[in-house]
């Protein structure tokens, strides 16, 4: 039971989130977007709001139950562009500021996306899904008889990445780049061929663009091979302008027309490798690593107006941040603590938007408050400033669990092992509470120090919750992710486990009554531990990689995890894919395990979880399997299914908690 003045399931629908900020170019207006979720559709709604750098004039652009984003301010800032299903399907629309009046300008079958402003604002450069007919088998059979019923056609797939997890089967068609005046009118299309085309962006001069296209032979089969074109819109001439073996990624030229920053790697074909930031001189196309000196990775990169230095994200020991560095390499952290409007677990997230004058505006979570809106002043000791406070009133009246960092030595090597504690609300160090481990994905990602509705339903269930960045994790720089390149599932469960006895060792955990989950690469690691201790009461397997060999051959990234996390095809080490799959450790399982997996989760497709539900139950393990309906591999994507995981997950354990 939970006590009513706990932050429970009911409150997610009263809580609102910020995200995307969106600062005009004089620094004055930020557009945010307001997401919330809708008891009645179980879905998110999002708005588009409007305040002052100084906090004033806050007030909605829209409201109601469609959905609005990607804006996208003109680079004189009298109108902004953004994208809303406002009539239906998704369309891209302009905000005129000084009319107050919004245009439809497409009315296209497929969204619009990518948008970026010609540096006159006449025109807008955007992404568009477009569709190719089928070359696969007909089957040349009669027409049924007028009437007839027979049943519908066969699907047929030729394309090596056939459903992609959360979209579906995939459409045969390529993603192309077009051009459509800020007025309306007919858009045009500049690219062609069977490649998929993004990140586009405009050169200074107004008649070239920027984008990356992956041309590879059989780009299906050669992923991470994104390279940077630019291309004359006017004569229509391309030019590849990155050489050397990608991924290349998010090229922005600077305002003064003479640099190309770029983010990537050259690619050494294994699962983790550190993005960095590139930098080309557009006269001689030398290319330089700027980020040489820096440790994590970088992304979302922006200029700063003067052309000498680029802003960028980077996530840091749990913490998603904005750095700056200049042309020489030399940078500095400019905000802390991004977060995104995520309801599930504690991962990184978050962006920022700078003004010309350098004045910022970004998302801001700490663990005990969801995104609100903060900026930054461009002055070198200005301190961040929050303006909005969403959810002031709802966190007043309800309680949360309070998180606590900590870190371990490991016991294996020198590394540092960052973890925190969530304590259920009205915790009394004196008594003695179970514990959940609950365990990340990725595996090349990380958690940290923000709030998770998804672990704060758990705590309120009378758990202490226990998250760690064991190594593979990101934000500690590339040994610490790299060490499980070719190695995963290794001594990331020896991090895991030093978690566990330095909470244990904190004197209010009860020794008897220790859980485990984890989701995705968090549930390999919740199977390989149940595997390898019977220290837990119960386990909940949630979307898991069971086998490695199925996984490689049924997961919508295929051509890419068999390529980047293992050195050979199955066929070719069949040894190795068991060497590191949970299914080779069944046998010693004793520990009670629910699987818990949605049911159209194309990622970690459900092969894998019903095959250790098999094996448990072959091995006469006490076993369970829950099938999330309407859930692909982001569960938390609805608040019901959210609340169904916690449920499923509080409830199991409950059933063996002394
Ligand atoms: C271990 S197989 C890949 C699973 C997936 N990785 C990327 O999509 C994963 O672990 N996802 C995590 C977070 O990205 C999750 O929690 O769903």
């Amino acid at each position: 039971q939970v006590d009513e003045n706990h932050f429970d399931y009911m409150d997610l629908f009263d809580l609102q989130m910020v995200s995307n900020p969106e600062i005009s170019p004089d620094g004055n207006t930020i557009i945010y977007e307001r997401h919330q979720f809708d008891v009645m559709t179980d879905r998110r709604l999002v708005n588009l709001w409007q305040i002052s750098f100084d906090g004033k004039d806050h007030y909605p652009i829209t409201s109601g139950t469609k959905n609005y984003g990607n804006v996208s301010w003109s680079p004189q800032g009298d109108k902004f562009a953004f994208t809303s299903n406002q009539d239906g399907s998704n369309q891209l629309y302009v905000y005129w500021v000084k009319s107050k009046t919004t245009a439809a300008l497409t009315n296209f079958t497929e969204s619009p996306g990518n948008i970026s402003w010609s540096p006159d604002g006449s025109q807008l450069l955007f992404s568009k899904f477009v569709s190719e007919l089928s070359k696969a088998v007909k089957p040349g059979i009669p027409a049924p008889p007028t009437g007839a019923q027979w049943e519908k056609e066969a699907d047929v797939i030729d394309k090596a990445v056939y459903r992609r997890d959360g979209g579906g089967y995939v459409q045969d068609g390529y993603s192309h780049l077009f051009i459509i005046s800020a007025e309306g009118g007919t858009a045009r299309q500049l690219t062609s061929g069977s490649h998929q085309y993004g990140s586009p962006s405009w050169a200074p001069d107004g008649k070239h663009i920027l984008y990356t296209v992956n041309k590879s032979k059989n780009a299906e089969l050669d992923p991470n091979n994104e390279q940077i074109f630019q291309q004359n819109i006017i004569t229509g001439e391309v030019e590849q302008l990155s050489k050397e073996r990608g991924p290349f990624n998010s090229p922005k030229i600077s305002p003064d027309g003479k640099y190309i920053a770029y983010t990537g790697f050259k690619d050494r074909f294994v699962g983790y490798q550190l993005t960095q930031l590139y930098l080309m001189d557009r006269d001689n196309k030398q290319v330089e690593v700027l980020s040489n000196n820096f440790t994590q990775d970088i992304s979302s990169i922006t200029w700063s107006k003067d052309s000498k230095s680029i802003y960028f994200r980077f996530d840091e020991e749990g913490n998603s941040k904005v750095g700056n560095i200049d042309l020489k390499g030399n940078s500095t952290t400019v905000a802390e603590n991004l977060g995104s409007a995520s309801i599930g677990r504690p991962y990184g997230g978050g962006s920022y938007s700078v003004s010309d004058k350098g004045n910022l505006a970004f998302s801001h979570v700490t663990t005990s408050t969801p995104s609100e809106l903060a900026v930054l002043g461009r002055k070198s000791n200005s301190q961040p400033k929050l303006l909005t406070s969403l959810n002031e009133n709802l966190l007043k009246s309800k309680k949360t669990g309070n998180v606590e960092e900590f870190w371990v030595d490991s016991s294996v090597d020198g590394f540092k092992v960052q973890g925190w504690i969530i304590t259920p609300p009205n915790f009394d160090p004196s008594k003695k509470y179970p514990m959940i481990l609950e365990i990340h994905g990725g595996p090349y990602t990380n958690y940290g120090s923000r709030f998770s509705p998804e672990l704060q339903f758990i705590a309120s269930r009378g758990y202490v919750v226990v998250y760690t960045n064991p190594r593979g994790s990101t934000s500690y720089g590339e040994d610490f992710a790299a060490y499980i390149n070719h190695n995963y599932p290794s001594e990331d469960y020896n991090d895991l486990m030093d978690a566990t006895e330095y909470v244990v060792d904190q004197g209010y955990v009860d020794e008897n009554n220790l859980f485990i989950t984890g989701g995705s690469g968090g549930g390999v690691l919740t199977a390989w531990s149940i595997g390898k201790t019977d220290r837990f009461k119960a386990a909940v397997v949630a979307k898991p990689v069971i086998n490695w060999y199925s996984f490689v051959l049924t997961a919508d990234g295929s051509p890419f995890f068999s390529k980047y996390w293992f050195k050979d095809k199955p066929w070719e080490s069949p040894e190795d894919y068991l060497k590191y799959s949970p299914i080779s450790l069944v046998g010693n399982v004793k520990t009670p395990t629910m699987l818990l997996t949605g049911q159209e989760d194309y990622r970690t497709p459900m092969s894998e979880t019903e095959q250790y539900y098999s094996a448990l139950k072959l091995q006469g393990i006490d076993a369970v399997m829950v099938r999330i309906a309407g859930s692909g591999h982001g569960i938390a994507g609805k608040p019901s299914n959210l609340f169904r995981k916690v449920g499923y997950i509080t409830n199991w354990f409950n059933k063996y908690k002394d």
